[in-house]
């Protein structure tokens, strides 16, 4: 399967399927690859890091690079990087400013980085807890999402993507929501056609999204930040998976929804019927000085303007609003999913 989306530095080209042509990428390429993974590009330069959160660090970035520094990487080059969300958030920061810009070929090795990661430009690091304070946007010339790489997920790892599967319908499509509770089973036993459905329709709704609105400047990209307010506070400080994180968060922040008056509480349970159904969690057990952590780190998300943050809330499955929420009233949701 093979769509393009459009955006300021051109088309990006998306593949999704078993087995893909790499070698139709590799003029001039090096590689970021994450430790344990098999080269794809195996003639080609290429730095090694260890995957996971922790590579999300300005001491890799320097590591980056240092390694297209010494191979001599100029305007010419293309940046392959093959791993994880993390690694590919490092990979478009790398490339997005060595040399002000040099072009990139995204490979998600996991089902989390193929749903979502690897489109839409967002490259990022860590700053202690805070997620992605510094980073940039930079879009991919290319995104190769290979379904055999998920052959070795660790399970946890594997259904920690469907937090952002359920996102994109919960928020944006009815149809595909109603398709995901329906194809549950089919998706944990990692059957490859339902696979490449979850997989494709998550990147055409993502797609058309960031086409709106790529620099999340419009008040329409901020939908995929769904789960993300509560998210991000709780993930680093709680030690969660990403994914884990965002199930949280959409949990949360259906709640804040309801309270607010817009989701019914039915739909609150039935969203987390689903979530749960993916064995994600939907609440969590901090400590007082973790809570109280999670509660400061809301003040650094980038949705937030001045004294509000700018919170996509879901009112029905599949519609969205913007709402302006104090910090301290986003913190309210915290205790939704608290036990
Ligand atoms: N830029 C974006 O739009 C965007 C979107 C969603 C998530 N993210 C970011 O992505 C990260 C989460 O990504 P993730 O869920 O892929 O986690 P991850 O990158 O931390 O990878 C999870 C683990 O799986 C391992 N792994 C990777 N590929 C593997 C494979 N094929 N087989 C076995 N193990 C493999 C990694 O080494 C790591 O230990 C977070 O930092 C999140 O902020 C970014
Ligand atoms: O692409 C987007 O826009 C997203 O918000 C996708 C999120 O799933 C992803 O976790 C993103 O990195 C979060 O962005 P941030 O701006 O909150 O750091
Ligand atoms: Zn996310």
């Amino acid at each position: 399967m093979r769509f393009y989306y459009r955006h300021s530095r051109g088309v990006t080209e998306v593949v999704v399927g078993k087995g893909l042509p790499y070698g139709d990428y590799a003029e001039r390429a090096v590689v970021l690859i994450e430790e344990g993974l098999e080269n794809p590009l195996p003639g080609a330069p290429a730095l090694v890091l260890k995957g996971g959160e922790g590579v999300k660090s300005l001491d890799a970035l320097t590591q980056v690079y240092k390694f297209l520094y010494e191979v001599g990487a100029d305007r010419s080059t293309t940046l392959v990087a093959v791993g994880g969300g993390a690694l590919l958030d490092l990979a478009t920061f790398a490339a997005g400013t060595f040399m002000r810009g040099i072009r990139l070929v995204q490979v998600p090795t996991t089902l989390l980085s193929m749903v979502d990661a690897a489109l839409g430009g967002k490259g990022a690091v860590d700053w202690g807890h805070v997620k992605n304070l510094v980073g940039v946007f930079y879009q991919p010339s290319a995104i190769l999402c290979d379904l055999r790489w998920v052959e070795t997920l660790p399970e946890r790892v594997y259904r920690s993507a469907f937090a952002e599967v359920v996102k994109y319908g919960v928020a944006l499509d009815g149809e595909f929501y109603n398709w995901l509770r329906e194809n549950v089973p089919r998706l944990l036993r990692r059957e490859e056609e339902a696979l490449e459905q979850a997989v494709y329709r998550s990147l055409r709704i993502k797609a058309s999204v960031v086409e709106a609105d790529e620099f999340e400047e419009r008040g329409i990209r901020n939908v995929l930040n769904v789960g993300h307010t509560v998210g991000h506070a709780v993930e680093r400080v709680l030690g969660l998976l990403h994914g884990e994180a965002v199930a949280v968060g959409i949990v949360a922040e259906a709640y804040l929804s309801a309270e607010m008056g817009y989701l019914k509480d039915g739909v609150v349970e039935e969203i987390k019927a689903l979530i749960s159904s993916f064995g994600l969690p939907t609440a969590v057990k901090p400590g007082d000085s973790e809570l109280e952590e999670a509660r400061r780190l809301l003040l650094y998300d980038k949705k937030r303007r001045g004294d509000y943050i700018y919170m996509p809330l879901v009112v029905r499955v599949g519609r969205w609003v913007l709402e302006r929420v104090r910090p301290e009233e986003a913190a309210k949701a915290l205790r939704y999913v608290v036990y």
